[in-house]
């Protein structure tokens, strides 16, 4: 099915119209759901956009997985739509960013089963999979000292746990046959340059690479994959770039065919998603917005990529050690920076269960569907409706939600946690929907909280979320991240950030500009500020302390079940 398609001239009229843009810029995002290209310019205005679905397996429960080619293929159609109508030859440069999957080809290149079923098209193990759960059990006991650089536990959707895995259940089917395991922004770098350096993002974030000392021998030796050591890191890359360096020789002819793109054009070495949607919003000029990081160092701000999941980007000159919370990484997002990146594991994709799930969705789907809306606009408006004289956040006060259905990824780094949900009645209609839809999208925003109190008691200190991803296009989420965290909300002028980030890969590739910095500075722009509701600060509170009793007692009934 042919993804939606907005650009310049067709569809809705983009921004920046006005102007001949100098130079442009692809954008491609690999996100979880869809593959999604922009066509950027100097000033950091999309041009055009296009999206494609990707199908996403799941064989059973908590395996999760994709095809290579697939995600290619959409690449490729998603590409060719956002340069029609231009000259290419203005095209500068091309950056990608993907979801931190697991790629795994052969010798020759070619897609390798990750599966059971032996289905070679399936050979992506995505980010969300937690088959490795014994796995990264057993690293997390060496306690080794790498284990310091991701918040002292490594995460099961991390890539060691997910080799090991692959060692020691798909032997002869795929690990043995194995040439090359890549990070999937990687792997989309691979195929359009032919080149197999690797970027600092991926490795030290997902892969244990130090960006001071390279790979750590002892560490795959002790977990048992010190066949990665033997042959000298060749199956998971020796050679490693920074962000935003060009590739080799650019763009291949192959692969220039496959995109409609010009041959030979600057391609950067990738970001993980999270981190282009960091790099999208966290430089923009925020003067004139009365806001307090205004004047105050980039490290005030908090970047947070709302999508399937959530990821917290906050930034520091020195190294920031953080329990629970992954990092600290040295120039993984911002060049010269340490990174620590906090994260909530399903965020939309929690809202979108407990939304489809609920007896009164089908209803739900009727009236959206009448009013040409989504289901989440219709939600708003109707809990608009409902909320008669008090704050719309006030309609859960006896309903509460604790969101681990998916584990915890930060700050208690506990996979065994499970969501909860408190305060249920007997009805089931369109009003006890919207209620729990509200209740799911705040306990997503007090876990941003959580998130933020840890990176602050470890020695950051935030004053502004940019908030950026598909949630942050939900006036509701964004409102209530500003009213729980007390904390202003930046969103981006340009709302597809991360494609911004991308794009500004390519713009640093193509040596157009002098640094990262450079680009960000001038190509993300603030649109719009929501600022909290204070007032209602001393509800959000209380319902907080609830929050925190939750877990305590999900912990509490976890011990009375393991006990005799
Ligand atoms: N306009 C919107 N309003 C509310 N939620 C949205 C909107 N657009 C996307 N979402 C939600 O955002 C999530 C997808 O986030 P997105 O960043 O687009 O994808 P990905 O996780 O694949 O990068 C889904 O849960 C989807 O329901
Ligand atoms: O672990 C990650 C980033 O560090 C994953 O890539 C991210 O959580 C998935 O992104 P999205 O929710 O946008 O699909």
């Amino acid at each position: 099915m042919m993804g939606e398609q907005t650009r310049e001239g067709g569809g809705t009229t983009m921004p920046g119209r006005d102007q001949e843009p100098r130079s442009y810029y692809v954008g491609v995002d690999v996100g979880t759901g869809s593959v999604r290209a922009a066509l950027v310019d100097q000033r950091g205005i999309l041009l055009a956009f296009a999206d494609q679905p990707i199908n996403q397996w799941e064989p059973q429960f908590n395996h999760h997985e994709q095809s290579s080619e697939d995600i290619w293929a959409a690449c490729c159609v998603v590409t060719k739509q956002v340069v029609q109508g231009i000259d290419v030859n203005q095209i500068r440069g091309l950056g990608f960013d993907a979801t931190c999957s697991l790629v795994v080809l052969d010798k020759q290149f070619r897609p390798l089963p990750v599966n059971h079923e032996g289905d070679p098209h399936r050979n992506i193990i995505m980010w969300l999979d937690h088959r490795a759960v014994s796995q990264v059990h057993r690293i997390n006991e060496t306690k080794h000292s790498v284990l310091q650089c991701v918040g002292g536990v490594m995460s099961v959707e991390m890539q060691a746990p997910k080799l090991l895995w692959l060692k020691e259940n798909m032997r002869e089917t795929c690990w043995d046959k194995a040439g090359h395991f890549f990070d999937l922004p990687d792997f989309l770098s691979w195929k359009a340059t032919g080149v197999s350096a690797r970027s600092l993002c991926s490795l030290v974030c997902k892969w244990t690479y130090s960006a001071e000392k390279g790979w750590d021998d002892s560490f795959w030796k002790m977990i048992g994959l010190e066949d990665f050591v033997a042959d000298n890191y060749s199956k998971i890359g020796n050679q490693v770039l920074p962000p935003g360096a060009s590739l080799g020789h650019g763009l291949t002819p192959e692969a220039a065919k496959d995109l409609g793109l010009p041959a030979g054009i600057a391609v950067a070495a990738s970001l993980i998603d999270a981190h282009a949607g960091g790099l999208g919003v966290i430089g923009a000029d925020v003067r004139g917005y009365g806001l307090a990081c205004e004047g105050q160092p980039v490290t005030s701000r908090l970047a947070v990529i709302c999508g399937t999941s959530s990821c917290h980007m906050g930034i520091s000159k020195d190294p920031i050690f953080v329990p629970g919370v992954w990092g600290p990484y040295f120039s993984a997002m911002v060049p010269g920076f340490w990174l620590n990146e906090g994260g909530q594991s399903v965020t939309g994709k929690l809202i979108d269960h407990m939304v489809q799930g609920h007896a009164a969705f089908p209803e739900l789907q009727a009236k959206a569907t009448a009013r040409c809306q989504s289901v989440y606009a219709y939600l708003n408006s109707h809990l608009d409706l409902i909320k008669k004289a008090r704050p719309v956040g006030f309609l859960t006060v006896d309903l509460h939600v604790w969101p681990d259905f998916h584990g915890n990824r930060s700050p208690l780094a506990d996979l065994t946690l499970k969501g909860m949900v408190t305060g249920l009645k007997l009805s089931q209609d369109l009003d006890d929907l919207a209620i729990l839809y509200l209740a799911t999208v705040q306990a997503i925003a007090f876990g941003t909280r959580l998130i933020i109190e840890a990176m602050e008691a470890a020695g950051h200190s935030f004053s502004t979320l940019f908030l950026c991803g598909g949630l942050s296009k939900n006036p509701l989420f964004v409102q209530m991240h500003a009213d729980i965290t007390g904390m202003p909300v930046v969103l981006s002028q340009e709302v597809e950030s991360v494609l911004v980030g991308a794009a500004i890969l390519g713009a640093c590739a193509s040596g157009d500009f002098a640094s990262v910095q450079e680009a960000m500075a001038r190509m993300s722009k603030v649109g719009k500020v929501v600022l909290p509701r204070l007032e209602d600060k001393r509800y959000y509170d209380k319902k907080y302390q609830v929050f925190l009793k939750l877990v305590e007692h999900q912990k509490e009934y976890a011990a009375i079940m393991k006990g005799d």
